[in-house]
Parts: structure tokens; C-alpha cells; sequence
């Protein structure tokens, strides 16, 4: 547990040391990637996340999939429950500052999509290990989602500085299927 908690704190200061041009020209490289793979080619409704903290900008993986006319879904937290909910967006313009800054979409009814007809969920992190684990800011989100509904294809994405040896996975934390860098692609 421990050792989870420093490989999480100095794979947080690591990130933050990464320049903003490289972390945008990897995000662009990496949305690039995604959005070739036959799994997202394949996907028609797709939950992507919007990034704060230096994580990778999968925004222009999102433009794409509006383009193609794929639906695209971000979630909304419940920091009380540590739970999500999935809404349909637009465009950039619908969402607001939620819980921890991150943007989110409207709680609209008419635009909530039921997880369990997600194709693809693309997944943030702190940090990624060779086995397919990742490591999150802790709250269990991410894995509660994945052991509440299974069947979806999950999808990390990371800058190659983010992927170690190992993060120390425990018997509740969700492998993922794919793992989409600036330098490729790894399949569990
Ligand atoms: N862009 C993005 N959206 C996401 C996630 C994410 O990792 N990235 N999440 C993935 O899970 C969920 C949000 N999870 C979060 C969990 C904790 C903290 C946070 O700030 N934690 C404090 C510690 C607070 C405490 O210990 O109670 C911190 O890190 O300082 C932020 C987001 C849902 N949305
Ligand atoms: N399926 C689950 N049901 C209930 N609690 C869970 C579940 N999965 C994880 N948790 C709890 O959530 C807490 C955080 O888990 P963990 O440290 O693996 O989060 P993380 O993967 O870093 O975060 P996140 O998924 O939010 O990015 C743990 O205390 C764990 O017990």
C-alpha cells in the first residue's frame, strides 16, 4: 500500500516535469494512435475523459470520433459514492468545472448513456505497468466502473515516461485490454 502511494507521488512529480510541447505533440501522436487502432475504428460510442494535471489530451481523438460520427460520452463524478455517470456530449462548449476542476457535461437525463453500451472506455492514469495494471489519484473510480461493468474495452493512455515495472497491483484494481502511447500500442 505504501509503495503504492510513493510510485504514486513520484509518478505525479515526474509528469509534472514533462514540458508543455512534448506533452502536446505526444497527446497529438497518441490521439493519432487511438484513433488508427481497429478497436476505436470499431467503437461507435466511446467514453473519453477530460484531462487536468498533465495528463495526455485525448481532445483531438474526441474531435475525430464527433467527425466520424461516433458518440462521444465523458463521465460525471460522484465524489460521495466515488462512482461515475456517462453523459453523451457535442462539443466542448457544454461543460463546466466539476468535482476536482475536471470538466464535465450537464447532468441532462436525455443524455445519459448507460455504461453497459460503452464499445470503448478510454482510461487516464498516473502511472501504467507491463501487465496491462494502472495506477490512479487513489480514489478507486476507474476500477469500481470496470467491476460494475465488465464488458467493455479498456483503453490506457500515457506518455512512455509513465509506464513502469510494476504499480503494485491489488486483487480489486482492473487490468486494461490496450495500452495507446506516442510510441505504439501494447495489448495484455
Ligand atoms: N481527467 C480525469 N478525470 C477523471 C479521473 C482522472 O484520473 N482523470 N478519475 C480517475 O479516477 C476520476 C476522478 N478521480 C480523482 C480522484 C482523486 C483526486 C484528487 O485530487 N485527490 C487528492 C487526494 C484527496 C484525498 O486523498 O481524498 C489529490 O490527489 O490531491 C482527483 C481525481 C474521474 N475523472
Ligand atoms: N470494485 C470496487 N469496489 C469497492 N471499492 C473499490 C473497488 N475498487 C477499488 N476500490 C477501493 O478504492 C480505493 C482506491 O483504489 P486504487 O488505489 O486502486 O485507486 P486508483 O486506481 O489509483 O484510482 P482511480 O481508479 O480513481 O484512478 C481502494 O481503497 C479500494 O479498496
Amino acid at each position: 500500500m505504501n509503495q503504492k502511494k510513493e510510485l504514486r507521488e513520484q509518478m505525479i512529480l515526474r509528469r509534472k516535469l514533462l514540458s508543455p510541447s512534448y506533452m502536446a505533440e505526444s497527446s497529438q501522436r497518441i490521439s493519432k494512435n487511438l484513433t488508427q487502432a481497429s478497436f476505436y475504428i470499431h467503437a461507435d460510442m466511446i467514453l473519453f475523459y477530460m484531462a487536468f494535471r498533465n495528463e495526455v489530451n485525448v481532445g483531438l481523438a474526441m474531435e475525430e470520433a464527433w467527425k466520424t460520427g461516433k458518440k462521444v460520452v465523458l463521465p460525471r463524478v460522484n465524489p460521495k459514492e466515488r462512482t461515475m455517470s456517462c453523459y453523451q456530449v457535442e462539443s466542448f462548449a457544454e461543460l463546466k468545472p466539476g468535482s476536482y476542476g475536471i470538466l464535465e457535461p450537464p447532468a441532462d437525463p436525455e443524455k445519459e448513456v448507460h455504461p453497459a453500451e460503452l464499445s470503448l472506455v478510454v482510461v487516464p492514469g498516473v502511472a501504467f505497468d507491463h501487465q496491462g495494471y494502472r495506477l490512479g489519484y487513489g480514489g478507486g473510480y476507474y476500477d469500481r466502473f470496470f467491476s460494475q461493468y465488465p464488458s467493455c474495452l479498456r483503453v490506457g493512455v500515457a506518455y512512455p515516461e509513465q509506464i513502469v515495472e510494476t504499480v503494485y497491483p491489488e486483487s480489486h484494481d482492473q487490468p486494461l485490454n490496450y495500452l495507446v502511447t506516442s510510441q505504439g500500442i501494447f495489448n495484455f
